[in-house]
C-alpha cells in the first residue's frame, strides 16, 4: 500500500484521478476477474477473443503512461494463483507466458523476425534465422518432473512461480509415459542420448474434439436421466482443464485426455543441457523417449517462411482433430535462445501468432424451433451475425430443451458462440458478467419448448430417458416428409440432381408428394405446371429421376432414412447380406453379426421394417423401377473369427491397433471399444489399462499378440 514517504504514489485518490487513470483502472479490475475466472475456476465468462482485446487496450494504455504500471497488473503477471485444495509445487525453472500477436496477415510473423534480427544486431546482409513453427495447442501447460526416468511429478503452471501439484491426475493420461523409454540406437545418432537423471518435460494437456463431443454427449445423456450435479462442458479446453484440476481421480481418469510435449524445464546435471544444440533436436529426443510430439512442427528460415507457415495452418486447422488457437514461432538455436533471454513473463525468443477466435459474443434475436428428418425438436438460437471459426454465423444450436434451460438463454442476452472445426455452432453460454447485462436478462421471458410441432401441430413428446422431443406426425409432418425426401435425393444416396431445397418445398407445401414413391409418379406436366418452373428445367427433373433409379444397394438404404443407419452402415450392411430382402427379415442376432452394428442400431433397423408403412414404400418404389444389383453377401458365418467380439487393449508387441482391428474384421470377427459379458477376447499388449482389470473381473479370455495370430492364420 501507499506510504506516506512515497508522495507521487501508484494508488493516488480517486478523484485527483483522469478519467483515463480511471479506465485503466477499471480494465484491471475486469481483466483480473476474467483471468480468477479462467485460470482459477476453469469457468471463463467471456471469450478469448473478448479478454485478449480488453489484455492489449490495457497494454496500449501502459504503454502511453509507463508510470502507471503496476507489478499486479495483468500485463506483468503469468496466469492465475494456484489452488489450495492441491500441494503447491514450486517450478524449479518458473513456466512463462508467451507473447501474443492476434493480427491474422503477415505482419505478426515479420514483426518477431525483425526484432530477433534487431535483438541480435544481425544486419540485413546476414543470412535468414531459422526457427521452429509449432501449433499453439489450446489447453492447459503441465511440467512433468522424471527422476532416474520416472514420473515423480506432474505441476500446473498456475502463477508461473508456484503450481498445483496434479501428479495423481496426469498419471491418468495414457499418453503420458510414466517411465521413459530409451530410445532404439538409430542411424539418428544424435537422438540416441540416454536421459538426464532429472528431467523436466513442459507440453500441453488437451481434449480431442471428438472426445469432447462425445464427452458432452454423454453429459447431456446424464443430465436428460436426471442425474444431479451433472453439467456438459463449454469447450475443449476447458474440459481438460476441468479434469487436470479435478480433485478426484477417478473422475479425471473418465475425461478423454490427450497430451503434447513442447519443451523442457529443468535438466540436471546442468551438462546435461548441452544433449541438444537446437529446439528441435530436443524435441526429437523427447519423442525418442516416449512423448507425443505433433507432426505439423516444421524448421524454417527467416520471416516468408513462417507467414506461408500460418497460412498453411489457418487452412488445415478445421481437418486437425484438436483445437489450436495458433502457432507458435521459436528460435530454433539453443544458444541464442540464451542470448535473447527474458522479459518480465515471457520469453524473448518466442512468440505466439493468433488465428481467428473459434468463440465470439453476439445477441440472440429470437430462438427458433427446427424440426428434423426424424421428429426431432431442436432450438435454435438466431443471431446477431458474427465471425467466428472463419465464417459468419447467423444460428447456433441450443441442442435440446434440458440444455437451453441449463444455460438459460433468453431472446436479447449476450452469448459466447462457438464454431470449431466442422462441428455445427452452438451458443456455448449467457454473458452476465456486467450487472446491466444480468438484470437485463432477468427481465427476459425464459424459453420453453413447444408442446406441439411447430411445423404441422401434431403432438411432440419426449420419451423417457431421452433428451429430445420428437413430432409425432411422421409423414403427415411437412417438415419430415421435406427432410426425408432431400435425404433420399442427396448425392450420397440415390442422387436426383436438381431437386433441392426449394423445389421440394413447393412440391410438399402444394401436397402434390407425400411420400418417396411420389416423387416417381411426378410426371413432366405436374412439373412444369409448376410456379417458376421452365420447361427445360422441369425435363432435366424428369431425367434426373429416371437416371436416379438405378442405384446401388448402399445408396438405396442410406437413403431410407433409418434412424443411426448413417452412409458406412449402410455399405456394412449392404455388403453383410447382399440383397434387401435379407436385411429386411433379419433378426436382431442376425444384424448385430455386421461390423459396426451393435444393439440400438440393430433395433432401428428391425423397427423400421416392422412398421408396414415402411415396407409399403420400399415395395412401392421397387415398383416404380428403382433397381440395384444384389449378391449373396459375404456374410461372414464361413469365417475363422465368425461370431468372435474381441476388444484390444494396450499397445501390441507388432501389430498397429487399426492393422489389428482390420485382420480381425476380415476373418469375420467383431471388434468393440469396450469390455462386457459378450466379449470373447481381450487382446492385451503392454500398458493395458482398465480394459485388462475389467475383463479379469468378468473373466473373459485374454489373448496376447502371439494367441491372436494363431487365431487368424
Ligand atoms: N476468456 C477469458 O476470460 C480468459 C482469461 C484469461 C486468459 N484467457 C486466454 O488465455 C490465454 C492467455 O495466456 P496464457 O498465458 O495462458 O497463454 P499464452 O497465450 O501466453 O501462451 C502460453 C501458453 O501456451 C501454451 N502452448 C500451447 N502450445 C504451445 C507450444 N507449442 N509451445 C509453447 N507453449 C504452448 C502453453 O500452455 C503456454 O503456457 C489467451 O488465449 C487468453 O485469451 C482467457
Ligand atoms: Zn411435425
Amino acid at each position: 500500500m501507499a506510504t506516506p514517504d512515497h508522495p507521487r504514489d501508484l494508488f493516488s485518490a480517486p478523484d485527483e484521478a483522469t478519467p483515463e487513470r480511471k479506465h485503466l483502472d477499471a480494465l484491471r479490475a475486469e481483466l483480473h476477474r476474467h483471468a480468477h475466472s479462467y485460470y482459477v475456476l476453469d469457468a471463463p465468462t467471456v471469450p478469448d477473443a473478448e479478454y485478449d482485446r480488453l489484455f492489449q487496450e490495457l497494454q496500449a494504455l501502459e504503454a502511453l503512461h509507463p508510470d502507471w504500471v503496476t507489478p499486479d497488473s495483468p500485463t506483468q503477471r503469468v496466469g492465475g494463483k494456484p489452488l489450495d485444495a492441491f500441494a503447491s509445487v514450486r517450478h524449479a525453472v518458473p513456466m512463462l507466458s508467451i507473447r501474443t500477436e492476434t493480427d491474422t496477415e503477415s505482419s505478426g510473423a515479420l514483426a518477431f523476425d525483425t526484432r530477433i534480427r534487431k535483438e541480435l544486431e544481425l544486419t540485413e546482409a546476414e543470412a535468414a534465422v531459422e526457427y521452429v513453427a509449432e501449433l499453439k495447442f489450446d489447453g492447459l501447460a503441465i511440467n512433468l518432473r522424471y527422476e532416474g526416468g520416472v514420473l515423480v511429478q506432474a505441476a500446473t503452471r498456475g502463477d508461473g512461480e508456484n503450481g498445483e501439484d496434479v501428479t495423481q491426475n496426469i498419471r491418468t493420461v495414457g499418453q503420458i509415459p510414466l517411465r521413459l523409454q530409451l530410445p532404439k540406437r538409430t542411424a539418428a545418432a544424435h537422438i540416441t542420448v540416454e536421459f538426464p537423471q532429472v528431467l523436466e518435460v513442459r507440453g500441453e494437456v488437451y481434449m480431442r474434439r471428438d472426445d469432447f463431443e462425445a464427452l458432452n454427449e454423454r453429459q447431456r445423456a446424464r443430465i436428460a436421466q436426471g442425474e444431479k450435479g451433472e453439467k456438459t462442458f463449454v469447450n475443449p479446453r476447458n474440459a481438460a482443464a476441468g479434469a487436470v484440476r479435478q480433485l478426484d481421480p477417478s473422475i479425471a481418469a473418465q475425461r478423454p485426455l490427450s497430451f503434447f510435449a513442447y519443451g523442457v524445464g529443468e535438466v540436471a546435471p546442468k551438462n546435461a543441457g548441452s544433449l541438444f544444440a537446437t529446439h528441435m533436436e530436443l524435441l526429437q529426443t523427447l519423442k525418442s523417449w516416449g512423448f507425443p510430439v505433433a507432426d505439423e512442427i516444421r524448421v524454417v528460415r527467416g520471416a516468408d517462411a513462417l507467414v506461408a507457415f500460418h497460412q498453411h495452418i489457418a487452412q488445415t486447422r478445421d481437418q486437425l482433430p484438436y483445437d489450436i488457437d495458433g502457432v507458435v514461432y521459436k528460435v530454433n538455436s539453443l544458444a541464442l535462445q540464451q542470448r535473447l533471454g527474458f522479459v518480465s513473463r515471457e520469453p524473448r525468443w518466442a512468440v505466439a501468432h493468433k488465428f481467428p477466435a473459434q468463440e465470439q459474443m453476439t445477441t440472440v434475436l429470437a430462438i427458433d424451433v427446427q424440426v428434423g428428418r426424424t421428429g426431432k425438436l431442436t432450438p435454435v438460437a438466431k443471431l446477431s451475425p458474427v465471425f467466428v471459426g472463419g465464417v459468419t454465423v447467423t444460428n447456433a444450436t441450443l441442442h435440446n430443451e434440458d440444455e437451453a434451460r441449463r444455460k438459460d438463454v433468453r431472446v436479447g442476452d449476450t452469448v459466447i458462440v462457438r464454431r470449431a472445426g466442422d462441428v455445427i455452432p452452438e451458443v456455448v453460454s449467457v454473458v452476465l458478467d456486467q450487472p446491466e447485462q444480468k438484470s437485463a436478462h432477468e427481465g427476459r421471458a425464459l424459453f420453453t419448448m413447444p408442446r406441439t410441432c411447430p411445423v404441422c401441430g401434431s403432438a411432440a413428446v419426449r420419451e423417457e430417458g431421452e433428451a429430445d422431443y420428437r413430432c409425432t406426425g411422421g409423414l403427415f409432418c411437412n417438415a419430415q416428409c421435406k427432410q426425408a425426401i432431400l435425404h433420399f435425393a442427396q448425392r450420397r444416396a440415390v442422387e436426383i440432381e436438381g431437386l433441392g431445397d426449394k423445389l421440394v418445398e413447393q412440391l410438399v407445401d402444394a401436397n402434390i408428394i407425400r411420400t418417396l414413391p411420389d416423387l416417381y409418379r411426378l410426371g413432366f406436366t405436374a412439373l412444369a405446371s409448376l410456379e417458376r418452373m421452365a420447361d427445360k428445367s422441369a425435363q432435366n427433373i424428369v431425367d434426373a429421376l429416371e437416371k436416379s433409379k438405378h442405384t446401388t444397394l448402399q445408396r438405396f438404404l442410406f437413403g431410407l432414412g433409418i434412424r443411426h443407419v448413417g452412409e458406412s452402415t449402410a455399405k456394412a450392411l449392404a455388403r453383410h447380406f447382399g440383397a434387401l430382402d435379407a436385411i429386411m427379415d433379419a433378426s436382431v442376432e442376425q444384424l448385430l453379426q455386421v461390423n459396426d452394428v451393435g444393439p440400438i442400431v440393430a433395433h432401428s433397423i428391425r423397427t423400421f421394417f416392422e412398421q408396414p408403412h415402411n415396407r409399403e414404400v420400399v415395395e412401392q418404389l421397387r415398383a416404380c423401377g428403382i433397381r440395384w444389383e444384389e449378391g449373396t453377401g459375404d456374410s461372414d458365418a464361413a469365417k475363422p473369427l465368425a461370431g468372435l467380439t474381441f476388444v484390444l487393449t494396450g499397445t501390441l508387441p507388432t501389430l498397429g491397433r487399426d492393422d489389428a482391428k482390420d485382420r480381425i474384421e476380415a476373418a469375420g470377427g467383431k471388434v468393440s471399444g469396450s469390455v462386457s459379458k459378450k466379449t470373447s477376447y481381450v487382446v492385451a499388449g503392454t500398458e493395458a489399462g482398465s480394459k485388462l482389470t475389467r475383463a479379469q473381473e468378468l473373466g473373459v479370455a485374454i489373448l496376447d499378440e502371439a494367441a491372436l495370430l494363431e487365431m487368424l492364420k
